[in-house]
């Protein structure tokens, strides 16, 4: 199947850099969120993001308008009913979810295909939900994800051939790489990386280091890019949260308990970068640990 235009739900980090590397890629993009500021903020960044590859001499500024010309924005969900491929990257919450795929069902072309960039909620289970589970996939983008190389894709018990083999094609053409991960909690990425996270905040609440030794340990101990607490403020608090929690319920097991002080964190708002307090502290010019 060919698609041209695609529907994105959720304009926070996720859903903004797949919308800028989607319009960089010649889609029609549809930006929805149910906040006209979050789109606003959305949009901002991502010229901000395209002019910054333009004065590294990654793009021009000719194809930076091209690109910004194809992203249009609404609040209203039903407007991407017609688009050929749509992407929900809302909250991590699957009533959130579920509620979103129900309200755009009425309104969905037949031929669209559903995806969800969910970090680790049953592709299955949403699909269920849905009209069209032979047409529904985990779309898993990694953060940020202009420049982020792998897409996760991730088939639900009923997802046909043709889906699949379609979506293929989409991440080539996004000049990305594709890995393909069976339907289980988290997938591949977040199954190794999240826990791990989780780790470090057991090690900063058992005293084992503060937020800088841990950070700085992992980054030149290991070759890390960013310590695993410093990620964890990146990914957001309440993301790597609901992420352990869904491997704790889906896995039972309990290596995967969340460790309490990321349930304090995110029960405080401090979700991390995006609520300008979370590991760091970001109010200032420098991060500044808050332990
Ligand atoms: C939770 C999930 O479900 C799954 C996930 O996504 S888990 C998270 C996965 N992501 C990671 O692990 C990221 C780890 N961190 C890194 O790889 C690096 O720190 C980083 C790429 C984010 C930044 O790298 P850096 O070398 O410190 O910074 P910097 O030199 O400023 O940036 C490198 C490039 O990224 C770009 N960049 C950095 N942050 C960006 C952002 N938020 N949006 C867009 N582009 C960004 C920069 O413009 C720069 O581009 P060029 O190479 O084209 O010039
Ligand atoms: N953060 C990460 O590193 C990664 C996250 N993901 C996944 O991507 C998804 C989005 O995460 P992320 O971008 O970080 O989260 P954010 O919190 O940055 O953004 C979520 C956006 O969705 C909006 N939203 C909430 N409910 C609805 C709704 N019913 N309809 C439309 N928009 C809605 C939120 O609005 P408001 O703020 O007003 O609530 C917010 O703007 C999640 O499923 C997450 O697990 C995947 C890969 C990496």
């Amino acid at each position: 199947m060919d698609i041209r235009t695609v529907g994105v739900i959720g304009a926070g980090q996720m859903g903004n850099g797949i919308a800028h590397v989607f319009a960089q890629a010649g889609y029609d993009v549809l930006l929805t969120d149910i906040s006209q500021q979050a789109l606003d903020d959305a949009v901002a960044l991502i010229d901000k993001n395209i002019e910054r590859q333009v004065s590294r001499g990654k793009t021009t500024a000719e194809d930076k308008a091209a690109a910004m010309a194809r992203i249009r924005t609404t609040l209203k969900l039903a407007d991407l009913g017609p688009t050929d491929l749509v992407i929900e990257a809302a909250t991590e919450r699957e009533t959130v979810k579920n509620a979103i795929f129900e309200d755009l069902q009425p309104h969905l072309a037949p031929h669209t295909i559903l995806t969800s960039n969910t970090s680790s909620i049953s592709i299955t289970r949403l699909a269920a939900r849905t009209d069209r589970p032979e047409k529904f996939m985990g779309f898993h983008f990694m953060n940020p994800v202009p420049v982020m190389q792998l897409v996760e894709l991730i088939r639900g018990i009923a997802t046909d051939e043709q889906t699949y083999k379609t979506m293929l094609k989409v991440v080539e053409s996004l000049g990305k790489t594709a890995a393909s991960a069976e339907d289980f909690p988290a997938f591949i990425v977040n199954r190794v990386l999240i826990p791990m996270i989780n780790e470090a905040v057991y090690a900063l609440y058992e005293g084992v280091g503060n937020v800088r030794s841990i950070d700085q340990s992992l980054k030149l101990g290991a070759n890390h890019p960013m310590g695993p607490l410093e990620l964890a403020d990146f990914i957001g608090l309440d993301t790597c949260l609901a992420i352990m929690n869904v491997l704790h319920d889906g896995l039972a097991d309990t290596k995967y308990r969340p460790c309490p002080l990321l349930t304090k964190y995110v029960e405080a708002g401090w979700l991390g970068r995006k609520t300008k307090r979370g590991f760091y502290d970001y109010r200032g010019p420098e991060p500044v640990p808050t332990r």
